[in-house]
């Protein structure tokens, strides 16, 4: 018996047994499993959507899950379906997915705008170990075929096999905007009449990454989070041939009941070659008039959010936060929501927040919308976790879409007063640093 065949064979067993009692609702069945290596166990399985998630906590558990019970393609859709959950007594599900950035314009083919899931089959490693669950409802489906797809889901599991190391590659660049156009993008935002309509707009470029052999996105994935343990760790596959995957350092919020931890994360340096640099980009960071202004913007676009829907909220000190390839400014920010504040609303009210989007919003999206000719999709969008009881939600920086010739790598950067568009380019290039290492073009 393989580490899988043991715990998929009890799975069928409770299942068997539930098909003589009664079910209602959703019901999760669980077993402990052997599997340590969660990305090596979805890079084989052959059912989509394929999705992973890790919070930025060393330690958050792990997820990896393939297939769906349920998908839902709008909020309304997804706060509906936990509602319609929550009249039947017992354990509520975990929804995984994510949000494109500006739903108004053309997103990635196969990505849809919005998009859940409540999954068939789920890990989830934790410190206690590794359990497999195997997921199913019955209040709004027949109940034979809901139990025959699932018997279906486990059949089709793959054991577990070592993911093949990042081979050399030879990658062809193109960057859109080029770097000229992106000095005259970065120029006209920095014009005095441009700066009073939108004081921030974050301006973004896509690096296409061209081979004809395109590495699996889990293993690129796998190789890119052990870089990038205090950052979120996330990947979504719809389709054989591409996938979006990205190590965000950034939370747009986390919500357990009706506490609700967020953050203004923007400002940034590039690391230092010394312990002794680092300290002195970083006081130098603190006291960076430009860099203040846009994490300032970020905070106080939160904190006016965030009031109506809270009684009480606390903002900490700004403080840097050290990542593999560079520095940031980040404040904490923390509120006790009012308690009939949903998921629902809080994510149809923060995102996309000026870390990604600028102030004022809409015409900071609308000067974006004008003068970008790239797809963001799902890029600067939201991705994460959901449940009744807790949620945990990415801005999904640091991110790539990986398809079947191309590597297609996102970066930002918050343009105010007092942006260079030379200094701006660097800082685009740092961001990618990560991964382009990996990729041997660090
Ligand atoms: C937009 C991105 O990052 C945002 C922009 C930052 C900046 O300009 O200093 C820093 C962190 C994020 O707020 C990105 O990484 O793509
Ligand atoms: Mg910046």
């Amino acid at each position: 018996m393989t580490e899988l065949a043991t715990p998929v064979a009890i799975l069928k067993q409770r299942l068997d047994e539930l098909c003589i009692e009664q079910p209602q609702g959703f019901i999760r069945l669980s077993t402990p499993c052997q599997i340590e290596h969660l990305i090596g166990w979805l890079n084989v399985q052959s059912v989509f959507p394929r999705l992973y998630w890790k919070a930025r906590e060393l330690d958050a558990p792990e997820y990896a899950m393939v297939g769906v019970v349920k998908a839902l393609d709008s909020l309304a859709a997804l706060h509906s379906d936990q509602y319609a959950l929550a009249a039947h007594p017992g354990e509520q599900p975990d929804y995984f997915g994510g949000m494109a950035f500006d739903p108004t314009t053309p997103g990635w083919a196969n990505f849809n705008h919005c998009y859940f899931l409540l999954p068939r089959i789920e890990l989830k490693r934790c410190e206690q170990g590794t359990m497999l669950s195997l997921n199913l409802r019955f209040d709004d489906r027949d109940r034979e075929q809901e139990l025959a797809d699932a018997h279906a889901a486990l059949d089709a599991l793959n054991p577990p096999r070592p993911l093949s190391p990042l081979l050399p590659l030879s990658l062809e660049r193109n960057d859109c905007p080029s770097r000229e156009e992106w000095a005259a993008q970065v120029s006209r935002v920095t014009q005095p009449d441009q700066l009073c309509r939108t004081p921030k707009v974050v301006l973004s470029r896509e690096t296409c990454l061209r081979s004809a052999e395109i590495p699996s996105p889990w293993a690129l994935l796998s190789h890119w989070q052990a870089g990038a343990a205090d950052c979120f760790q996330l990947g979504i596959q719809f389709t054989p041939h591409e996938a979006f995957i990205g190590c965000p350092p950034e939370r747009l919020y986390r919500r357990k009941g009706s506490h609700l931890a967020s953050e203004a994360l923007a400002g940034t340096t590039p690391r230092g070659r010394t312990a002794q640099q680092d300290g002195e980009l970083a006081i130098r960071l603190l006291s960076d008039t430009k860099n203040g202004l846009e994490n300032r913007c970020v905070y106080q676009q939160l904190l006016s959010q965030l009031e109506p829907l809270s009684h009480r909220i606390d903002m900490g000190e700004a403080h840097i936060v050290t990542l593999r390839s560079v520095l940031h400014i980040r404040r904490l920010i923390h509120a006790k929501l009012h308690p009939e504040v949903s998921d629902r609303q809080l994510l149809e009210t923060l995102p996309p927040t000026p870390a990604v989007g600028g102030v004022p919003r809409q015409a900071a999206l609308a000067f974006i919308r004008q003068h970008e000719h790239h797809r963001r999709g799902w890029y600067a969008g939201v991705f994460g976790r959901i449940s009744h009881a807790s949620s945990d939600l990415a801005v999904a920086i640091r991110c790539a879409h990986v398809g079947k010739d191309s590597i297609r790598l996102y970066a930002g950067a918050g343009i105010v007063k007092g942006s260079e568009p030379d200094a701006e380019w660097r800082e685009l290039d740092s961001k990618i640093a990560d991964i382009m290492t990996l990729l041997g073009m660090g």
